[in-house]
């Protein structure tokens, strides 16, 4: 059996699109999830493995990788996609919001690369590593400042995953701005968002399936993150 696509935060959104153009396109896939949602129903009704996991809790990072182990002897890659978008508006507690977004941007992707590349070596092919980050690693965000510092810490454990296991496991990321926005946005809010980059669109899940699809299928890119911005950088 072709071993099984690893997908963290997938109930929904950019996570869930992907879970659903692997399934399209007959490769396995494992995904975690908090929220159960509906699409998770229609998932397992697919035989997708879906998983819950919310990595805030003590032993989940312990029992994600048994339940892993249980269940598959390789995995073809791990897309660390699940992430938290969170502010120090909402967020009086910044020492609380500050361990918030590194353990699930940084302490979860590091802990699940550390313990689960033997799965990954075991892949008949060369493996990979995903990680998303953002556009702000590279400009910072003044307001999401706790949120940005963790994304910058994940593209740097590209880096140190891309030196580590070469060559039989490729480690990249991929650095959007607007993809996909969220139901609560408000037309005000769309409209200064869309005229932040070049292209002024909001592209949609397709432009991630796209980027992984092209690190997928590379023999060569590591080390390095995919910007994936509509020319944000040059507005
Ligand atoms: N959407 C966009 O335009 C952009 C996205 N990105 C990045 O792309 C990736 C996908 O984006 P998007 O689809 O919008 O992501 P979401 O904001 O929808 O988050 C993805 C998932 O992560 C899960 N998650 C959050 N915290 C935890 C936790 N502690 N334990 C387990 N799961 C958790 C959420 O679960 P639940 O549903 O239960 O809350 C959610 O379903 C993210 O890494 C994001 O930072 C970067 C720039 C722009
Ligand atoms: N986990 C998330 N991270 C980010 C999101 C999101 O919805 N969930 N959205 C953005 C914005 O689209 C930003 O790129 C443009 O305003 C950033 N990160």
């Amino acid at each position: 059996m072709t071993a099984p696509i690893l997908i963290t935060g997938a109930g929904q959104r950019i996570g869930l699109a992907l879970v659903e153009h692997f399934v399209a396109n007959n490769q396995p896939v494992v995904m975690t999830y908090r929220t159960r949602y509906a699409a998770i129903d229609a998932l397992e009704e697919q035989g997708v493995h879906c998983i819950q996991v919310d990595f805030d809790g003590a032993e989940a990072l312990t029992r994600l990788e048994m339940t892993i182990r249980a269940h598959y002897d390789s995995l073809r890659a791990i897309i660390h996609n699940a992430s938290s978008w969170d502010c120090e508006a909402n967020n009086p507690d910044f020492n609380q919001l500050f361990d918030n977004m590194m353990r699930i941007h940084a302490k979860v992707p590091y802990q699940l690369n550390l313990t689960l590349a033997d799965l990954l070596l075991a892949s008949e092919s060369v493996a990979d590593i995903i990680h998303l980050t953002d556009y702000v690693v590279e400009t910072g965000s003044p307001k999401h400042i706790a949120y940005a510092a963790s994304k910058a810490a994940l593209d740097n454990l590209t880096k140190s995953f891309a030196s580590k296991y070469a060559p039989n496991i490729k480690v990249n990321a991929i650095a959007p701005s607007l993809i996909i926005f969220n139901q609560h946005d408000t037309p005000e809010y769309k409209a200064k968002t869309l005229k932040k980059s070049l292209m002024g669109i909001e592209p949609g899940c397709k432009e991630i399936i796209r980027s992984v699809e092209l690190l997928l299928n590379s023999d060569y890119i590591t080390g390095r993150s995919l910007p994936v911005d509509g020319g944000r950088h040059l507005k």
